[in-house]
């Protein structure tokens, strides 16, 4: 069969949800006094709106074949991610065969390695490369996960991230990350109000049911050990980037630190192969959790999931919905998958990147089998308001 080659590349930028998922409306559980690197200045510690955590917005790529066939993709980079795609990457994907990712994702990773490596540029190039696996599976007519030599599972197992796991356990879910909502700033009054709350949910929920803590980059090693330590008592099984994403020698040291069968989980705020490879051979974490739609792609995440598998590491992606289903639903080295409750009260399913994607498909009783609709199986909802604020 004849691949068609790449005619257009095309970047939107749209607001409210999708893959920027903290661009929520007021009064959503995700922006309540959640402990942040900012809560040291009391002034940010309510809301991480207020210090601009929405203010990039979600990014669309849009990759269009020369046969009409159009896949597309998402991230969390906005309207200086569409200027990135549209006026840099778009040269190395227009006239490319659709099936050159490997040598585009070389492109793009290595003509912006002088402004780029980590963070918004390489969000940016895991839209066009997930574009690009959209577009294929599009016109192979197979799922991603097809592409991807095929499910090594039936269907998918889910925890919840959310403000309410005892809701979450009645939904399906394993499991139940919560948000911490105080820091060091808050001293012990708000490591108390921390432990209270985690054992309010522990006497809410069955004893099978696993509890985690959500961090958000916002603790040091010394705190991080006491809510590690105390936090055992209430079974938590794992505590979720405690530190600076940078502080990879404060991460080895926690994990020699807290208690037995506790865990340190990091990663979602950590970019390509040579990022994680520095958390693996550091010993930094039980667990990693590579975000599919920011830390490189499918075409990356293959390779740091190979990584972390020889080293017996686990890969529980970040969210990302469909773009790390497809990819879980490959491996082996991925146990269960998250799932990021959108419902301002955490009380009820709404797809992850609601209002962005039709036919996004979401656990019921905590399980998901995939469907088998070629490329990713989404659509772009035409009621969302499209901006394409550069061309080239
Ligand atoms: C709840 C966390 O603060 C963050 O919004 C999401 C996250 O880190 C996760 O899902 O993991
Ligand atoms: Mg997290």
């Amino acid at each position: 069969m004849a691949m068609p080659r790449i005619r257009e590349v095309r970047a939107y930028v749209v607001r409210g949800g999708g893959a920027d998922y903290h661009d929520q409306g007021g009064q959503h559980w995700i922006d309540d006094h959640i402990a942040t690197p900012m809560a040291r200045y009391p002034e940010y510690r309510a809301s991480r709106q207020k210090f601009g955590l929405n203010v990039l917005g979600t990014l669309v790529v849009e990759i269009e074949a020369e046969d009409g066939t159009v896949g597309f993709a998402t991230t969390t980079a906005g309207e200086p991610g569409a200027y990135i795609v549209e006026k840099h990457l778009a040269r190395f994907v227009e006239g490319a065969p659709v099936t050159s990712i490997e040598k585009i994702w070389d492109q793009m990773y290595s003509s912006t390695l002088f402004y780029g490596r980590k963070g918004l540029v390489v969000n940016c190039l895991s839209a066009v490369d997930l574009a690009l696996y959209d577009l294929l599976g599009k016109i192979r007519q197979e799922p991603v996960y097809a592409l991807l030599g095929g499910p090594v599972q039936d269907e998918l197992v889910f925890y919840a991230t959310g403000a309410r796991p005892d809701l979450a356990e009645k939904l399906g879910f394993i499991g139940g990350k919560l948000p911490l909502q105080h820091g060091p700033a808050e001293g012990p009054e708000g490591m108390r109000a921390n432990l209270d709350k985690l054992a309010s949910m522990r006497e809410r929920v069955s004893e099978d049911f696993f509890l985690s803590w959500d961090c958000w980059m916002s603790l040091d090693l010394d705190y991080a050990t006491r809510l590690a330590r105390d936090s055992a008592e209430f079974g938590l099984k794992w505590i979720e980037e405690p530190l600076p994403p940078d502080d990879y020698w404060g991460y080895a040291e926690l994990r020699r630190r807290v208690p037995t069968g506790t865990w340190v989980s990091t990663g979602e705020h950590e970019w390509t192969r040579f990022g994680f490879r520095l958390l693996l051979e550091m010993g930094c974490a039980d667990m990693i959790q590579p975000d599919v739609n920011w830390c490189g792609g499918i075409t990356e995440l293959t390779k740091i999931a190979a990584l972390a598998d020889a080293h017996g590491v686990p890969v529980v992606p970040h969210g990302s919905s469909v773009y790390s289903y497809h990819f879980v639903i490959t491996r082996r080295n991925s146990p269960f998958s998250e799932f990021l409750m959108m419902h301002p009260q955490a009380s009820e399913i709404v797809p992850m990147f609601h209002p962005l994607l039709l036919d996004e498909p979401v656990p019921e009783g905590g399980r998901l089998r995939l469907p088998e609709t070629p490329g990713f199986g989404v659509r772009l909802n035409p009621e969302c308001d499209l901006h394409r604020p550069y061309t080239h």
